[in-house]
This record gives structure tokens, sequence and C-alpha cells, in this order.
């Protein structure tokens, strides 16, 4: 646990019961993020970036196992009623999505969300909420932002609802964000406008922030440290630029490997042989292990533990145990 941490998850496992058979999705993930810090949660579609966040504001279905604490800005999550949880999200932590057409309601207008948004956790006027929806519009760029404000969201391109719903996001002045892939769906051109913008208010704001994303690009571009996950566990983490000079992990090179592939301008996504395992079927050992190129006999049969490999850095694999 770090005391000065605005985010803290202390050995988190997710498992839901999903059919007959329970599916561990997160298994022992420890991660602290500080206030004002944007810490990229990395990975290939499954490997658990999702559930750890969504985790923190405990939104997973009725009968799902949470195992661990969470705390965010100093309350345990796990120990907070639903009422308390709901005056948590929004006000303390804010979330933006891959889809923000899936986050608004199609049927108002974006001004009069925003408004509603604030007036849900402040004693405040409408028109108070009016002028503080004026100004969110105007820190986030959106050209024209009284005619924008009457708009509904099909009205919007992706990029502008993106920023409206980042507008929305800092509303209540929050201090965490948790960004799940905010840019995935959009042109690469308006992807990195996002991705400053988010950068650029993180810093003003001094919010702590997880960015969940499979792009290590990205995760380099937003992120002050990176932690990779890989069938639910954390098997990676450090420092953005460590990571991206010096990564350890076979997997972490695979997915920078990838990426290299693609700056060179081929026109096929290079991607790491084989698929990741069946989150109900595991493999004994390692579960990389399968696809790794490094592999060795013990790696079929031991797990390796996440540990130092610096004072900044942790690796998961048993060729630095
Ligand atoms: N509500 C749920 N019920 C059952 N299984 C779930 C549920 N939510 C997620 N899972 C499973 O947990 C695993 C991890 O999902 P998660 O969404 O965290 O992956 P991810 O790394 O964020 O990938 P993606 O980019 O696809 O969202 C997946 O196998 C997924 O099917």
């Amino acid at each position: 646990m770090h005391n000065d941490a605005m985010i803290n998850i202390n050995n988190l496992s997710v498992t839901f019961n999903r059919g007959r058979k329970p599916v561990k999705a997160v298994t022992g993930v420890s991660l602290s993020v500080r206030p004002g810090e944007v810490v990229a949660l990395l990975g290939e579609s499954g490997s658990g970036k999702s559930v750890t966040m969504r985790s923190l504001l405990r939104l997973h279905p009725k009968g799902t196992k949470i195992e661990g604490s969470m705390s965010v800005a100093g309350q345990d999550v796990m120990g907070l009623s639903s009422r308390d949880l709901s005056g948590l999200r929004g006000a303390v932590v804010s979330m933006v999505f891959q889809e923000p057409r899936l986050a608004l309601d199609p049927v108002y207008t974006l001004g009069r969300q925003i408004e509603e948004t604030i007036m849900r956790h402040e004693r405040i006027s409408r028109s108070e909420a009016a002028a503080r929806a004026l100004a969110l519009f105007q820190k986030v760029r959106i050209p024209s932002p009284e005619r924008r404000l009457q708009n509904y969201p099909h009205e919007m391109s992706g990029g502008m609802l993106q920023r409206s719903m980042i507008a929305m996001a800092l509303a209540c002045n929050p201090k965490v964000l948790l960004a799940d892939e905010p840019t995935t769906a959009l042109d690469a051109t308006v992807q990195i406008q996002i991705l400053l913008l988010i950068r650029e208010l993180q810093k003003e704001y001094g919010l702590a922030v997880i960015f969940v994303t499979h792009d290590i690009g990205v995760a380099a571009e937003v992120a002050d440290r990176i932690a990779v996950m890989y069938a639910g566990r954390i098997v990676e983490e450090g420092k953005v630029a460590d990571i991206i000079r010096d990564p350890r992990h076979p997997y972490t090179r695979g997915l920078l490997g990838a990426r290299v592939e693609l700056a060179n301008g081929r026109d096929r996504l290079i991607t790491i042989p084989g698929a990741p395992p069946d989150l109900a079927n595991m493999p004994a050992g390692c579960a990389f292990a399968p696809r790794c190129p490094q592999v060795s006999d013990l790696c079929r049969t031991e797990i390796p533990a996440l540990m130092a490999a610096d004072e900044t850095s942790k690796v998961a694999c048993v060729q630095y145990a």
C-alpha cells in the first residue's frame, strides 16, 4: 500500500460465474496511482484491463467474486454502501469510454446532460450549471460551444463527442479519471488530438488516471507508467521510457515488435503468434509460455511472481527470478 496514492489496488482477484465453470478474469493485481500520474493498463483483448478498472467502482454483475482491497481518494471501495459508491462516481471518479454514444442519452442535448451531471452532485441552479457547461466546452476546445451545447449526441462527430464526454467527465472536478480505450474508435489524427487533450487536462487538474489500451504507442504517448497485463495478471510494470527502451518480459517485447513492424510501413499488423489462453482452461505454469519464444521447462510448471527488477520496474518472468 502507498499512503500518498490516489488509487490503491491491493491483490485484486475477480471471478465471474459464467455457466458452470467460474472464470477468474483478474488474479492478484496490485497497482497504485499517485495524484497527477497516468498509468496505462496495456494488453490484448481479454487480458483483464477493463475488469481491473471497473472493479474500482464495483461495476460488476451480481454474483461476481471480488477479492483483495482497493481504495480511491482514501475511501475503502469494498466497504462503501451503493449510495456512497454512486456519490464517489462522477464527483470523485469519472469515466470515459471507447463508445461515448453508449454513455450518452440520445434524447437530451449535450448541454442538458452536462447540467444534469453537475446538478446531481452539487446544490447549484440550472443557470449556474449551464455557465459551467459552457466553460467546460470551451476548455475542451469545441468550436462554437454555445451552439454545440444545444446539439444531440447524433449531431456530433466521433472526435467532438469524445471531447463532450471529457467535458462531462471533468464537470464535478474529479480527482480520478478512468479511461477505457477512449481513442480506439477514432481516426489516427483525431486520436492524437484527444490524447494530447487528455494529457493537458490531466496535468492542469492534477488527475490520477488509469488509461486502458491495447496499443503500446498510445500508452507511450499518454502515460507516465505502464502496467502490462496478460491473462489476468500484471506481467511487467515500469516507467514508460524504461519499458519502451528496455522491455523485459517477452510479451512486452512482442507488443513492441508488433508496433515496430507497423512503423516500418508494412501493410500488415504483425502480431505475436498464437492467442491468449482460455481463462477457463489455463495452462499450468506461466500463461504466456505457449507463445513465448524464450520458453524453458520451468515456465510450463511455475507461475512467475511479479518481482522488482530495479527501483522502479517489476517483471514476472523466470528469466529474471
Ligand atoms: N460480466 C462478465 N461476465 C463474465 N465474464 C466477463 C465479464 N466481464 C468480463 N469478462 C471476461 O473477463 C475477461 C477479461 O475481460 P476485460 O474486458 O477486462 O478484457 P480487456 O483486457 O479489457 O479486453 P478488451 O479490450 O476486449 O475489453 C474476458 O475473458 C471477458 O470475457
